[in-house]
């Protein structure tokens, strides 16, 4: 199957990398014409993801019309900008495969990456690619195991055989929502997990307000249809781990930056920010309670300061776990 991948940041460039490393011929689209020339004649995305080589069976173009001839298409933009590019190229996508691969909730209609998908190409067979994976760790090849989510189970089966690799372990499930929801709230319980440590508030409160945050993401998940097993799985627990420890983590590091009042340079894509905004109506609508998501989307707003963070967590009701 011919692969395709819009968006040459971080981590579309590593997937092109690591889906072309098995011989495969893998097109890479970017908006920036000047920026395909660059990487074309480097051979290197120096902008976004420095080091790593790009092999020449990657096509690295800026017409989204040679990328859209491939049967499946993973769209690496960031989620607020998803619903932008596909209604901009609907005409040209839809009737594909597209695997969205950004982590978050869009702001102005709540929906994750197949609801937009599939209201702006309501041909195309709408999936999700997410999972405990740096870009960096992917472009070098290392073991890298991922969840693409598709809720027609057939779907799910062709997109896993054709983005398994050597180092990429594909697994499957029907459960978009429950993909979805882990890799867009995880985001949110980095940021937090950022704060703690950058405030100096100690790992074991780390550890604390992590399980705190998987409980309100499975809350949350499961009111909205998502199965217990798949937060508990890659897409949830997995990457929430790999998230909130791992100064890899731009979520992680922009929460450590807030936690101890240093500067964080805000043109770093930081999706657990939007994310945290995203979720609270969500949350209001279904009665469900979730502190973290509140604390940061207030952090993030400036409305409170860290010390009131903390004291926010720590001032709720005492209760049975
Ligand atoms: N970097 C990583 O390790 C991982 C990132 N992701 C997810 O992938 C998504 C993208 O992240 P990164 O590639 O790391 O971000 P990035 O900041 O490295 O790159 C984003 C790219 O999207 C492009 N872009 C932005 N708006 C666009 C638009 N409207 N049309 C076309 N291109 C546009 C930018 O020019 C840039 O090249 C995020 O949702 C992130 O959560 C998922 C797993 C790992
Ligand atoms: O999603 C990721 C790892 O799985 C990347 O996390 P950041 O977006 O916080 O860098």
């Amino acid at each position: 199957m011919k692969l395709s991948v819009l968006g040459a940041g971080a981590f579309g460039t590593a997937l092109a990398i690591a889906l072309a490393g098995d011989g495969r011929g893998v097109v890479l689209w970017t908006r920036d014409a000047a920026h395909a020339r660059e990487m074309r004649s480097l051979r290197r995305n120096d902008r976004r993801l420095p080091g790593a080589e790009i092999p020449v069976s990657v096509e690295i173009t800026a017409d989204m019309a040679v990328a859209a001839m491939c049967e499946a298409v993973l769209i690496a933009v960031p989620m607020q900008q998803m619903a932008g590019l596909l209604a901009a190229h609907a005409a040209l996508l839809d009737g594909r495969a597209l695997i969205g691969c950004a982590k978050g909730i869009d702001l102005r209609t709540g929906r994750g990456s197949t609801a937009i998908i599939s209201a702006a190409c309501p041909a195309a067979t709408a999936a999700v690619l997410t999972g405990p994976s740096f870009a960096a760790d992917i472009a070098r090849g290392l073991p890298t195991a991922l969840t693409l989510a598709c809720a027609d189970d057939a779907g799910a089966r062709t997109l896993q055989a054709a983005l398994s690799t050597q180092s990429l372990r594909i697994y499957r499930t029907t459960d978009t929502i429950g993909a979805e929801l882990g890799g867009a709230l995880k985001n949110v319980v980095a940021i937090a997990a950022g704060v703690v440590i950058g405030a100096g508030l100690g790992e074991s409160a780390r550890a604390a307000l992590m399980t705190r945050g998987f409980a309100e993401m499975n809350r949350l998940a499961r009111a909205l249809g998502a199965r217990a097993e798949t937060l508990a799985g890659l897409s949830g627990l997995g990457d929430l781990v790999l998230t909130c420890t791992s100064t890899q983590s731009r979520n992680f590091r922009y929460g450590i930056a807030l936690g101890s009042g240093t500067d964080f340079d805000r043109s770093t894509t930081v999706e657990g920010s939007a994310t945290a905004r995203a979720v609270l109506p969500l949350a209001r609508s279904h009665r469900i309670e979730m502190p973290v998501a509140e604390m940061v989307a207030a952090l993030v707003e400036r409305r409170i300061t860290v010390q009131q963070a903390a004291d926010m967590l720590l001032s709720r009701p005492l209760k049975e776990e």
